[in-house]
């Protein structure tokens, strides 16, 4: 079943309009949230942030947290998903194509869920990446479905046979293409900063929280390709990803090739809150 709109419906029974904004201009915001157990993984924060994701466009949430709440349950329960995730997105809704905003058009939610496993084998052996310059617009920190600049980074690594790009602006690394990135340089954690080039991860947040009571020091800071390269360890973080090792970045093995101890211990503690 798929929620359209407030109603769980079959997906053929889905029609989308040639002129959703969403379809034509990826006018609107979504979430990607993840389900073990059958429960939404830190579902408030992934709504908070789509509402401020939508507010910062100035879309109208068709509906309130509450009841969204109660339609994503009922999502996941008559989907029998036990584990993997549910996409939701909210579009400004169909009007006739221009530019500006209409003057009137009602927002359109969809969601549904895909069954899958964690990525243990990435999450046990580590994962390749590349670099690439970060082409993105200045409000990455906006969860929008003007996705293009994340596909085309996503494509360059996976043509390179890699798991995920890491993106560099002006010499800065900022974050991968559908995660956020940590490196770990003389026993202190080093990402970027929750500003408006990146999108502040929820993952990212667990894991600073995660480390601030493992007393592992946290560095909100810029820092340059070449320290990605020397870093001793280095990790990216997602709803879909967890806390990932990267082994390699583009042809430099990040540490020995192997998962670093600090890695291990910020996976083991946040498998704890997933148990
Ligand atoms: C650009 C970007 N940065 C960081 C993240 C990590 O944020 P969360 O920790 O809140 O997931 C995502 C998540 N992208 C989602 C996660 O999976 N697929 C996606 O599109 C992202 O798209």
């Amino acid at each position: 079943m798929i929620l359209y709109r407030d109603q769980l419906v079959e997906r053929t029974e889905i029609h989308i309009d040639i002129e959703d904004r969403g379809y034509q201009f990826g006018d609107g915001v979504y979430e990607v949230i993840r389900v073990y157990h059958q429960q939404p993984f830190y579902l408030d924060a992934h709504l908070e942030r789509l509402k401020r994701s939508a507010e910062a466009i100035e879309i109208n949430l068709p509906y309130g947290f509450n009841q969204l709440k109660v339609k994503l349950a009922e999502l996941v329960a008559q989907n029998q998903l036990v584990q993997g995730n549910v996409y939701l997105q909210v579009t400004r809704g169909v009007a006739s194509r221009t530019h500006h905003f209409p003057v009137k058009s009602e927002p359109i939610l969809v969601a549904y869920t895909q069954q899958n496993d964690r990525p243990i084998q990435a999450l046990n052996k580590g994962v390749h990446t590349v670099t690439t310059e970060d082409i993105r617009w200045l409000r990455c920190d906006i969860k929008s479905l003007n996705l293009l600049g994340a596909v085309l980074a996503k494509q360059k690594a996976v043509q390179q046979h890699a798991h995920e790009a890491i993106l560099v602006r002006e010499g800065v690394v900022t974050e991968g293409s559908s995660t956020n990135l940590f490196i770990v340089e003389n026993g202190q954690l080093l990402t970027h900063p929750a500003n408006h080039l990146i999108l502040h991860g929820i993952t990212r947040q667990i894991v600073i929280s995660i480390a601030e009571d493992l007393q592992i020091p946290v560095k909100e800071t810029h820092f340059s390709k070449e320290q990605l390269y020397q870093a001793d360890e280095c990790f990216i973080t997602s709803t879909t990803m967890e806390v990932c090792p990267v082994i390699q970045v583009d042809d430099r093995e990040i540490g020995r090739g192997q998962p670093g101890k600090i890695t291990r211990k910020l996976q083991n503690a946040f498998y704890q809150l997933i148990s």
